[in-house]
């Protein structure tokens, strides 16, 4: 489903990671950990085709699914209207699933600009059903979601690798996924980086 192999990995002309090497078969879920600002988001960025690698490879489907820090949602148009977008999009599967496992139903017709966080952040992952992709790349999928919704997504992710899918996914809580491999990508650090800036540290 997905290999990486001595990947470098680049962000604002500064490398990040070097050598990266790992691959994910389907039916796995790959958690990624690391410091902020070491570069897992700019990894999943490389997968996800939206930027290119400093150097090495990465064989991946021709289509995958990203679930990036911005929900990726049309403000100005409901929750179903957003599901039918991204379905169209990807010739995806109905919305009719990705409502229920998420709970959205009764939000249908709201305005995506008018949820909640924790609402936003359910129909941003929903998205990734309306897909229909195998491979599902998500960054910090869980963040505004209280205890009840993560229990919601460890279902719909179980349903997916379950059905052949896999995903890659970057957090700095546990998930509670037993089945999840690990990787911490910390041995991968570029040589001559120092931890976190100040700035970056006054911020966390
Ligand atoms: N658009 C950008 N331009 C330049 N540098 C950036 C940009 N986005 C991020 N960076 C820098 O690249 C480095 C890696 O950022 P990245 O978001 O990949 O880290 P991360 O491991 O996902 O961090 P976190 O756990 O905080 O989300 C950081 O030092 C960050 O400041």
């Amino acid at each position: 489903m997905l290999q990486v192999s001595n990947l470098s990995v680049a962000r604002g002309g500064m490398t990040l990671l070097c050598g990266v090497d790992f691959s994910l078969s389907a039916g796995q879920i790959l958690v990624l950990r690391g410091a902020n600002g070491l570069g897992k988001t700019s990894l999943l960025r490389c997968i996800a085709g939206l930027q290119d690698p400093v150097e090495g490879q990465i064989t991946a489907p021709e289509t995958v699914a990203y679930s990036g820090h911005a929900d990726g949602l049309k403000g100005q148009m409901t929750v179903l209207e957003n599901l039918a977008f991204w379905a169209s999009i990807y010739h995806g599967p109905s919305p009719d699933v990705a409502l229920d496992s998420y709970d959205l139903r009764a939000l249908a017709d709201r305005p995506a600009a008018n949820l909640s966080a924790g609402q936003k952040r359910r129909l941003g992952l929903a998205r990734m059903q309306v897909s229909g992709c195998a491979l599902w790349v998500m960054d910090e999928p869980t963040v505004s979601l209280d205890a009840h919704n993560v229990a919601l997504f460890r279902a719909v992710l179980d349903r997916h690798v379950h059905s052949g899918g896999a995903a890659v996914i970057t957090t700095h809580i546990d998930l509670e996924i037993a089945s999840a491999q690990l990787l911490d990508l910390t041995r991968f650090k570029a040589r001559g980086l120092s931890g976190s800036s100040a700035f970056e540290e006054a911020l966390e």
